[in-house]
């Protein structure tokens, strides 16, 4: 392929998928977009603590050949292009890449450049794992209690973009179309002349690609629950279907790993609820994961007051991006929020922190590079590089108990010393360096 937006051609090996395996060679490239606002300064941060990670852990036997890809506003400056194709055929070719966060205006101007990366190379899952790293300021009691994996199906729903604006001609097409196919649903709108319409598409295939994907995390990774997180008594034939896709999912292709509320509710009705305990219960015993559900609303309510019953959740996309940015202030806030957006069948992922370009503090290298550096961690996971991921844990927490951390974690901790972004990751490297 040739790719005229790089004078240089790039040097290093390229990652291929082998029978479902991903196939790493010692010298990977690997894609990197900058991002908006705050990202280049987080970037400059996380390539630097991922590169001695990497030294660290091989002494030189492997490296990743970073190659700039462009996105957003920097793609704009340089080539008009808010996306250029280059840069999705270079994500696809290379497999496994990195970004900072990209700008979205609010209600006007163009449409998320990160919803179309997801949609475009298909990463149907946004993996987001939130725990609690030690020292870490929370608002809450005990944040040790939160380890929680959430799969966000990141494809489809509200966020695919189907969206017709108040008073345009289109909106003003669809809904003579709907007045003339669908009398009933059209007399539900309130105020027709002035609705803007969204639509929410959320198929079966979609629903089971993304909870297979949190079933088999669930498995590999010895986790006790997947929760199907939904609003199914409201939306029943998007939210609600998710739902029941899910259980009869799990019901259908891991009847030996899971025990589900669902079978719970059958045999109780069969045999009584003494007899659906039981078996519920024997099934716990023997290790079999358990799959149930909780609607949208309360799970806000009870990810805090009980986060011990939550587990690996799988969810949709609306909810999953509410639920992330929630779930991560209780443990330390956006700025150590970490996850990847992946696709297990084709083995694309591209690494992201969960938060935004936080534009008031772009360029001041002010905010906390944790999030990309996190997202980095799970990078090196992904390609299966265990030893480098594990020393940048351990630096992490070295770096935190030191207490020599950024804005966001200064102000909430006793007898901190507020350093800088960049100057936080020189921490965590010299924490590499130096393990205790
Ligand atoms: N995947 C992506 O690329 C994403 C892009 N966006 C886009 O980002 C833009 C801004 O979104 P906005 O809603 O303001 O949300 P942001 O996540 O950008 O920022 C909100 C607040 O979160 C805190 N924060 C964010 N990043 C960090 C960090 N690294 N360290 C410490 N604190 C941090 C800051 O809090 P405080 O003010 O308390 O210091 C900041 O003001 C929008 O255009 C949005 O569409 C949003 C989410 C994801
Ligand atoms: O695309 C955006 O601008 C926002 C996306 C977002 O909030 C997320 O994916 O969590
Ligand atoms: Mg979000």
């Amino acid at each position: 392929m040739s790719h005229p937006l790089f004078t240089n051609p790039p040097q290093g090996g390229v990652i291929t998928l082998h029978n479902g395996k991903l196939n790493v060679p010692d010298n990977p490239i690997i894609p990197f977009i900058e991002g908006d606002g705050t990202g280049p300064d987080i970037w400059r941060a996380t390539v630097r603590v991922l590169d001695a990670a990497i030294a660290c852990a091989y002494k030189g036997q492997r490296k990743i050949h970073w190659l700039e890809v462009y996105a957003g506003e920097k793609a704009f400056n340089l080539f008009g292009n808010w996306l250029p194709d280059e840069t999705i055929d270079l994500c696809r070719e290379y497999k496994v890449s990195i970004k900072g966060p990209l700008t979205t205006p609010i209600g006007g101007g163009i449409r998320s450049l990160n919803v179309a990366l997801r949609q475009l190379l298909d990463m149907y899952v946004c993996l987001r794992p939130v725990r609690w790293f030690k020292g870490v300021p929370s608002p809450v009691k005990n944040p040790g209690a939160v380890d929680m994996v959430i799969f966000r199906e990141n494809t489809e729903d509200i966020y695919a973009g189907v969206e017709f604006a108040a008073g345009s001609e289109d909106v003003k097409l669809f809904l003579t179309l709907l007045k003339e196919n669908f009398p009933a649903q059209f007399d539900k709108i309130r105020f027709p002349e002035t609705s803007g319409i969204g639509i929410k598409p959320v198929s079966k295939d979609g629903t089971e690609r993304l909870v297979r994907a949190a079933i088999d995390y669930a498995i590999t990774h010895k986790r006790k629950s997947v929760t199907i997180v939904h609003k199914g008594n409201i939306m029943k034939f998007t939210e609600g279907a998710f739902r029941l896709w899910a259980y009869a999912l799990a019901e259908r292709e891991y009847p030996e790993q899971t025990y589900t509320w669902e079978q719970w509710e059958k045999t109780k009705a069969q045999l009584g609820e003494a007899a659906a305990n039981k078996q519920q219960a024997d099934a716990l015993t023997s290790g079999k994961i358990l799959i149930k559900d909780a609607i949208a609303d309360i799970t806000l309510q009870q990810i805090l007051t009980r986060p011990e019953d939550f587990d690996v959740i799988a969810t949709l996309n609306l909810n999953g991006d509410y639920l992330s940015d929630a779930l991560a202030a209780q443990v330390g806030g956006i700025g150590i929020a970490p996850g990847g957006n992946i696709n297990y069948l084709t083995g694309t992922a591209i690494f992201e922190a969960t938060h935004g370009t936080a534009p008031k503090y772009a360029n001041l290298d002010k905010v906390n590079p944790g999030s990309l550096i996190l997202s980095g961690e799970m990078l090196l996971r992904y390609l299966g590089w265990q030893e480098a991921a594990d020393k940048l844990i351990d630096a992490m927490d070295a770096a935190i108990a030191s207490k020599q951390v950024t804005y966001d974690f200064a102000r909430l901790t006793d007898n901190a010393t507020e350093v800088s972004c960049s100057q936080f990751a020189d921490k965590i490297i010299e924490c590499l360096q130096n393990p205790a």
